[in-house]
């Protein structure tokens, strides 16, 4: 089946650069990727809060076709929640995206489900669209149970969304034991959940919802793998790390995720 989806690229920074550097990063990549890229592949910064007013202000600034979000939210809109950031606020800052439920997320800080269920339903109550990360731990890759296992996180994730809204979710599968470890999954591998986790959605919302949602791959993904990653059925692009902290890098994943040729 060919591919209608539009490749998402998506640098996830975690917890790294500041503002000032942020911009540099922005500026390295923009720099980088010429505009005719942009066309076949969309590019976005998730860089920390701290950094998004800058980044804002500089693809604003410039009219660079650069896309960003934010690495999480409340599920609350306002209130008393010290040191939380709600989506309101993120949607001023222009966010795009918002990753919900990332496995460092529901790790370090208990994130269940169903916290995260709350999470995605603010970020699309506020017009942005959600990067909704599952993915299995080793255990349970091991036991065989990694499509079921990232499947119910799925479902979970989106449970009591109207088809309309679930349209502008995107999915991140990222196997846990996968990600910063250098071993990234196969693209067999890859393949073989993000198709699972579309028949899900096929089966949950129909055809034609699922498949316009992107489904991403994340986990040790950097330039000599991306192009065998996206080139599989049912991978729409990815979520990366470690390696979109480095400007020229993540241009170059952005060609090959755009089909090249190299900038
Ligand atoms: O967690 C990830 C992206 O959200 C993946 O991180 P790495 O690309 O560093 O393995």
């Amino acid at each position: 089946m060919s591919k209608s989806r539009q490749p998402l690229l998506a640098g996830n920074w975690k917890m790294n650069l500041n503002h000032l550097e942020a911009i540099a990063l922005v500026q390295k990549i923009a720099f980088a990727l010429p505009e005719k890229y942009f066309d076949k592949v969309e590019v976005a910064v998730i860089p920390p809060f701290t950094d998004l007013r800058s980044v804002q202000t500089l693809i604003d600034g410039d009219k660079l076709l650069l896309r960003h979000g934010a690495q999480d939210v409340s599920q609350h809109d306002s209130g008393a929640y010290t040191g939380d950031v709600s989506a309101p606020m993120l949607a001023k800052l222009g966010c795009d995206y918002v990753v919900v439920g990332h496995s460092e997320r529901r790790e370090h800080h208990g994130e269940t489900d169903e916290l995260i269920n709350r999470k995605v339903r603010a970020v699309l109550k506020h017009e942005m669209s959600p990067i909704l990360c599952v993915g299995e731990g080793s255990d349970v890759r091991e036991a065989g149970d990694h499509v079921s296992y990232c499947t119910n996180q799925l479902i979970e994730g989106l449970k009591g969304l109207k088809q309309e809204q679930v349209r502008r979710a995107v999915i991140a599968y990222e196997p846990v034991w996968a990600i910063g470890t250098g071993k990234v999954a196969t693209a067999e591998d890859a393949q073989e959940v993000c198709g699972a986790l579309r028949a899900a959605l096929t089966e949950k919302y129909g055809a034609e919802i699922a498949e316009e949602v992107r489904v991403l791959y994340g986990g040790s993904v950097k330039s000599s793998n991306i192009a065998d990653l996206v080139g599989r059925d049912d991978v729409d692009g990815a979520l990366v790390g470690g390696a979109s902290l480095n400007g020229d890098e993540f241009a170059k994943m952005s060609a090959l995720a755009a089909g090249g040729p190299l900038p």
